[in-house]
């Protein structure tokens, strides 16, 4: 059982759903009894006790004002039901399209709670990214030389957080640099850059410490913003609890893994799948841009396969010169949403014919499959790899919604196995 955990209410407004998933679950990790829903709940959606309430929106890559709209409305009603701390998480390599979304929502957001000063970073060692001096680094590498300048619909081609959180703002963003944040003078340093009219600040984090010092120094703030790291921050700055083991996936029924993830680590575990003989179709959008005969060959070939045959994955994911040659013969835009469409199809297919554990990779793929399943949210179950959390729905599906860039090469295979991982 959960002990009781003394703080405010953490309101999570998470821009996608593999971005939900690691904040929920690194809230759950330091014992905040954890909600998670797919969108903005209705009204009169109950709510059992708890510390932290995650909505997972699809607010990254859409035109800027439909994210801040969607963002006000999750805002709404996160501080309706009592939430004394507003996060807003976005994606720990700062993904963003030319014209946002992470600074209008953030100046949205900041605007609507009249907040003159918001501290964020998208630091989390537990994923190898860290902020040094206002730039971002992804592992051993700056942001804009890791595989995210391959990005389809967000390449990061900066790793300078001020300027690019600045581009995409109407207010200007400063840096905590981390020698101050190791020496204890973080909110000296928050008032100071506000007196210099800086909205935001980005706080340098290359640990976990790090994020714990900025967790204390945030404790009481109304808004912040970064990735599960600092979110993780903020938790474990509110007194200990503990509890009980995250539930496991169930081992019966069928599984199938879906892929729209572009990313190199997504590549690496699509690969692991085919050559360990699972039955594999690709969705190839060159050959048939049009979304409902996609998803009609791929649960064709789904109903031809013999039983036994293992767990299939269907997928899209291209490497980055084959990804190239589809986007100028589609348009990036139109080639993602033909696919996000066809892969929802594909998951509502499977679903219907039996499928009851689904391993999904990417973001944005994993969105378009829970909007087209129609599941409200579900309750955090066990992690299968850092940050990414079975999610266990009341009508009896169990999720596994993975970020594109997160888990070992072997995730998918393994999370699709009879046993699957994550599970002891
Ligand atoms: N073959 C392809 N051609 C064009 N776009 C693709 C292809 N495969 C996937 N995509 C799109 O790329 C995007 C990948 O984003 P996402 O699912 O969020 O993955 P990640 O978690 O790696 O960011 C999706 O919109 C997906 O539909
Ligand atoms: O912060 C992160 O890296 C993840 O939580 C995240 O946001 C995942 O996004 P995708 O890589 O687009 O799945």
């Amino acid at each position: 059982m959960f002990d009781s955990n003394e703080g405010p209410v953490i309101g999570v407004i998470a821009d996608d759903v593999t971005g939900a998933s690691d904040v929920a679950v690194a809230l759950r990790r330091r014992g905040l009894r954890t909600m998670l829903f797919f969108g903005t709940p209705p009204e009169g959606t109950d709510l059992p006790g708890h510390d932290a309430l995650v909505i997972a929106l699809k607010t990254r890559t859409v035109d800027r004002r439909e994210a801040v709209a969607r963002s006000l409305a999750a805002l709404a009603w996160l501080r309706a039901r009592g939430a004394g701390q507003v996060y807003f998480k976005y994606c720990s390599t700062f993904d963003s399209t030319a014209e946002g979304n992470i600074g209008p929502v953030l100046d949205a957001l900041a605007d609507a709670m009249d907040v003159p000063m918001v501290a964020t970073t998208p630091s989390s060692p537990e994923h190898g990214r860290t902020q040094y001096n206002g730039y971002l680094f992804v592992g051993d590498v700056l942001l804009s030389e890791s595989h995210m300048r391959h990005h389809p619909l967000t390449p990061m081609t900066d790793s300078y957080l001020p300027r690019v959180l600045g581009s995409q703002s109407a207010y200007r963003a400063g840096v905590v640099p981390l020698a101050e944040v190791r020496r204890g003078e973080i909110g000296r340093r928050l008032a100071e850059l506000r007196g210099q009219g800086v909205r935001y600040a980005l706080v340098d984090a290359v640990e976990d410490d790090d994020l714990a010092a900025a967790g204390r120094a945030l404790a009481g703030a109304p808004l912040v913003a970064g990735a599960a790291g600092l979110a993780g921050g903020l938790a474990a700055a509110r007194p200990s609890s503990s509890y009980d083991d995250a539930p496991a996936p169930p081992l019966t029924g069928s599984a199938a893994v879906l892929a729209g993830s572009c990313s190199a680590r997504t590549l690496e575990q699509v690969a692991a799948v085919i050559e360990a003989g699972r039955p594999a179709h690709r969705l190839d959008v060159l050959a048939d841009p049009d979304e409902e005969s996609l998803a009609k060959a791929a649960l064709d070939w789904y109903d031809a396969l013999g039983p036994g045959s293992g767990a299939p994955i269907v997928y899209s994911s291209l490497e980055p010169a084959a990804l190239r040659r589809v986007q100028e013969a589609l348009g990036g835009e139109r080639s993602a949403a033909i696919l996000e469409s066809a892969i929802g199809r594909v998951a509502r297919g499977l679903v219907e014919r039996g499928v009851t554990r689904l391993v999904c990779a990417g973001g944005e793929t994993s969105g378009a499959v829970v909007g087209a399943l129609g599941v409200p949210g579900g309750v955090i179950g066990a992690e299968a790899a850092r940050g990414v959390p079975w999610i266990l729905t009341a009508s009896g599906l169990a999720l596994l919604l993975k970020s594109g860039n997160f888990g070992e090469p072997g995730l998918l295979l393994e999370a699709s196995a009879t046993t699957p991982m994550g599970v002891a």
